[in-house]
This record gives C-alpha cells, structure tokens and sequence, in this order.
C-alpha cells in the first residue's frame, strides 16, 4: 500500500481559510490559450476570491479514516492509467488521501513548472537514509530531509549540468564513443531472412543500457569500456544495471512499509543492503581503476572533488555523488534510447529529412565512422546546426516520456495553487501523459516535430515543465542526457534505415513499477544498413 511520510496536519477549517490571505506563498500559472474555461488554473487570489481548501477540490470519495488508501492499493501496479482516469474525471487537480496524508495530483504543466521551481521540498527515501547512515556514508539528497543540508551535495550533483561543461566536457568526451555504439549495435545483429533485414533481439539490454552506462563513465571518469578495464571490474555492466533495478524496486517497497528493518533486518532489506553494497563496490572499483585521466581531456570527477572542498566536503562525497548519477542516469536514459529508436522506425519521412540535415553538416557517412577508433567527431557547433533532429528529439521527449508521475513535491510550507491553499506536508505529483497533455498542446496526442520551430501554432505554451523538470531538484544529468540522445540519433541515422514490426502504428509502451518501456519482445526493431555498409558486414559474415 501507498502510505506516506507521516505529517502534521493543520487546524481547522475555520484557520485554514482565515489563514488562506496572509502567510502562504503564492503560486500561480498563465492561463493557457488552449485550455477551456472550466479547467482554468489561474489562482483565485488573483481575483480576490477566498482561495479553496483541499477537502473541496474534486477527487474521489475515500472511506473514514483510510481515504483513498484502498483504491490506491489495487492499482498500484499501474498507477498510471488509474491516475489518468482521474485527472479526465475531475480535472487538473485531484485530491486523494491516505489515512491522513494528503496528496494531490497535477496535470497542469504550467503549475507543475512553478511549483517545482518554487518548492524545494521532496520525499526522502527511507530505506536509502537508513542504510547510508548505518553504513556511515554521507548522505545523497535522495536520501536526506529537506530541512537537513541536502543542497552541500546537490551542488556537486549540479557540476554536471553547467551549460560550459557541454562544450568543454560532456561532449568531447561523448563523442569519442560514436563507433563503439555503431560496433555495439552491428555486434548484436540478427539476419531475418525473410525480411531480408537485421534485428537486435533486445535494443535497450544490449545496445543503450551499456551506451548510457559507458557515457556516464566516460563524462565523469574519462574512461573507455575496454576490454582490458572491463576485466578488471570484477562485475558486468549487466550486473550493475541489474543489481540498481533491484535496489530501486527495493527502495520504493521499503517506502511504503513500516520500518520494521530499523530494529530487524528484513529479508527484503537484507537484499536491498547486499545490492547497494555491492554498488557501493562497484563504484570503488571504477573510481580506482580510472584515478588516472586515461582520456586526456577534462572530465567531470576534478570538478567534483573541487566543489565538494568549496563546502569542506570529502572525497566519500564524490564517490556517493558518482554513485547516484550512475544509479540515476543508466537505466531511465536506456529507455528513452530505446523509444528514440523506435520512433525513427515509426516516422520514416522524418527520418530521411533528418539523413538529409546529417548529409549536409557532416556530408555522406563512410565506414570510418564505424571501424576507427571513436568515430565521427561532433561539436557543439554542428549540433547547432541540427534545427530537424533537435526538434525530433524535443517531440520524442515530449510524447514518449518513460516517468508520467514525476516532480514530486513534497510541500515544506502552506502554498497557493491553482486557487487552493495547501498545507505543509502535502504530497504534489506531476502526472505527464497525452490525453492530459493535449489540453494544453494543439493537437498534443499527434507526434509532431516541427512544432519545436520557432513561431509554430502548434508549439507548447511558454513555461511549460520540461521532461527533466526545474528548480533545486530538476534532473542534474540532463545535459550528459541530452548529448547522449543526440549522438545516438545522429550516429544510427547516419548508417541505417530503420523499422519495426507494428506497421504503421506506433508500439504502445508497456509499463513496469515505475517507467514505460518499449517491450522489445512484442514489437521487434529492425535494421536496413546503408550501402557503404553492406560489404563491411558481409566480411563480418552477418547475412545468415
Ligand atoms: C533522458 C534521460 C533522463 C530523464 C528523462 C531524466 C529525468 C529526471 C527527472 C524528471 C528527475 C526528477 C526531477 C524533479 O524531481 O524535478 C530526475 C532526477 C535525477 N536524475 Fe535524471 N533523467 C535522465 C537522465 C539522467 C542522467 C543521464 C543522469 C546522470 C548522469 C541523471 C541523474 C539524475 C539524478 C542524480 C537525479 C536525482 C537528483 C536529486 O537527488 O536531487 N538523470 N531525472
């Protein structure tokens, strides 16, 4: 069952209005063109008009004392599709409640945008505190109270999201990695005789999961995933994005169970402990195996030794920091790899226009690009001139977003939102999904590139929440992210032309726990290489 952090919950109705004009912090949205009257999410306030509490906004009715906890509990695992049943029912504000806990659910984007700007309160994940300080390691933001000193530890996380560091690091260092996912890709051929195409049996386990992981190695620690390292580790790339899913999923149970493991070690805490100990390992290891700059280019770790010193920090910081970008940064960005593929098969007319944008920044692609040491170099300056795979990737990351529920806030004081006081304590999510979307975005359910174009009627209202969220708590890897999102374009349109099996359609996205994912063994990814390819592969006997 979805319980939450237990909170203190305020007086009464009598002195929460009372209260609704004075001490709050006040919150408010543009008023969307695209959005009818009803659903309008102006606060009140501004028109002077006693602001609502939250037993008056819409939701469904809950039983005494355990509110919605029941309903909440049979669809916890598919939260998605019972949320999005909510929000089309009672609109862009859903209360629920459990036992006494107070959560609403958001689908406006442009109070999500403010609120995650404004709040900088978040949930802290229990089992993740517990075993840190039980094991004495310090304490990552996940893992800290929002009244303790999270934010010591963020602005080490935040050295990898300086827009400088683009240009000077993640780039130059992301770059050098285009032909090992050219070779990774073609390693994992398949020949489908019949369609007289090549397949990859299951693009995000063996093709993006070791890209995402190798360019988090290589943006922060400057190494390759060479053979020689690789026997060195003591463990698989598989197995440390396998044993991270584990400790997820394990974190997110421990959540919402009583704390039983605090005074006996639960056989479900006692594996939560052997995976992040064995993470905990595993990111040692790396850290010595790659002291040395093998890369001899800046990388990110220096920058990160040297903020965590600004705040008389030590080096246990940056190992714990390291940890939580690749905990955080393999498996969600190997999903969105995945769908990207998927959707350059789904839109074959774009995909040639984007072959064209390709030819013309780096003219034709050559084999060299594959077989020599890092492949085609990119910089800042070419992604510039990619004004088609830009807004392709910005569409794919609009429609194709892997979290619906995300950017939870968890309120560290009264606000105004939407017309509602809301007290301290109060759980916010964010819930991004296309019906929802499409109230806000002309035609939002259609997959649309160039409505990124500058000028575009079809374009998002200004200030709506990006995919990776604003404010203290937004997403510190997505420029790493966003540059592994390019390379990945760039390098497999150059060289293939792509399908997959569910024809015209797009493949529905399957969900797990937490993410949608493309469930490779529905809807299988097909590969059509390029001509200055065929002879490549033919020596490397892939036709059979
Ligand atoms: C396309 C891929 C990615 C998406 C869509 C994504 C999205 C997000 C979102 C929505 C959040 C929560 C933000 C909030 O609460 O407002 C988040 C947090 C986080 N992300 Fe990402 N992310 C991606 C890739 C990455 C990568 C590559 C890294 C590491 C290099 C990373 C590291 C993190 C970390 C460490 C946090 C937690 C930050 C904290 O504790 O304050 N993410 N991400």
């Amino acid at each position: 069952m979805k319980t939450l952090k237990t909170v203190t919950l305020l007086a009464s109705k009598q002195q929460t209005t009372a209260r609704a004009f004075s001490t709050t912090t006040l919150i408010t949205s543009q008023k969307c063109p695209h959005l009818n009257s009803e659903s309008s999410s102006e606060t009140s306030t501004l028109n002077k008009q006693p602001l609502k509490r939250f037993d008056e906004m819409p939701g469904p009715k809950g039983l005494p004392v355990l509110g919605n906890a029941l309903e909440l509990a049979k669809h916890a695992n598919n939260p998605v599709q019972y949320f999005t049943e909510l929000a089309a029912k009672y609109g862009d504000m859903v209360r629920t409640r459990v036992f006494n806990e107070k959560m609403v659910l958001l689908s406006d984007p442009q109070l999500a945008r403010v609120l995650s700007r404004e709040e900088e309160g978040r949930i802290t994940l229990k089992a993740g505190r517990h075993y840190s300080l039980d094991r004495g390691y310090p304490l990552i933001p996940l893992f800290a109270y929002t009244h303790e000193n999270w934010n010591d530890m963020r602005q080490v996380l935040n050295v990898a999201m300086k827009p400088q560091f683009v240009n000077e690091i993640i780039l130059p260092q992301l770059t050098e990695l285009n032909s090992d996912l050219l070779q990774d890709i073609i390693k994992h051929f398949k020949f489908d005789k019949e369609r007289q195409q090549f397949y990859i049996e299951d693009p995000n386990r063996d093709v993006t999961s070791p890209y995402a992981f190798g360019s988090v190695l290589k943006s922060i620690l400057g190494g390759r995933l060479s053979k020689e390292k690789l026997s060195q580790f003591g463990f698989t790339v598989r197995q440390f994005i396998d044993d991270g899913n584990v400790g997820a999923d394990l974190i997110t149970k421990l959540q919402y169970l009583p704390q039983i493991y605090k005074y006996y070690k639960t056989k479900d805490y006692k594996e939560f402990e052997r995976v992040l100990d064995l993470t905990h390992t595993r990111v040692e290891r790396m850290m010595e195996l790659y002291k040395e700059n093998e890369s001899g280019k800046a990388r990110l770790v220096e920058y990160f030794e040297e903020r965590a010193k600004e705040s008389n920090m030590d080096s246990k910081c940056v190992g714990a920091c390291t940890g939580a970008l690749f905990n955080a940064g393999t498996d969600v960005t190997a999903k969105v790899l995945a769908i990207l593929l998927y959707r350059v098969a789904n839109e074959k007319d774009y995909a040639d226009r984007m072959y064209e944008e390709l030819v013309t920044v780096f003219g034709e692609p050559t084999l060299d690009e594959i077989t020599s040491e890092n492949g085609l170099v990119v910089t800042s300056e070419d992604l510039k001139q990619l004004r088609l795979c830009k807004n392709f990737i910005d569409e794919v990351l609009r429609v194709d977003h892997i979290i619906p529920i995300r950017n939870t806030r968890y309120l560290s004081k009264d606000i105004e939102l939407g017309g509602y006081l809301l007290e301290k304590g109060t759980l916010i999510s964010f819930l991004d999904e296309l019906n929802t979307q499409s109230k806000y975005v002309p035609r939002g359910c259609e997959f649309l590139p160039d409505r990124h174009e500058k000028g575009s009627d079809l374009s998002e209202p200004k200030g709506y929440l990006g995919p990776f969220g604003r404010g203290a708590r937004k997403c510190p890897g997505e420029r790493v992210a966003g540059i592994e999102v390019y390379l990945t374009l760039i390098n497999v349109v150059r060289h293939f032309k792509l399908a997959h099996s569910n024809g015209d359609q797009f493949p529905p996205l399957s969900a797990d726990k937490s993410m949608m994912f493309m469930d490779a063994s529905k809807y299988r990814l097909f590969f059509t290489p390029r001509d200055h390819l065929i002879n490549h592969l033919k020596q490397l006997n892939k036709y059979q």
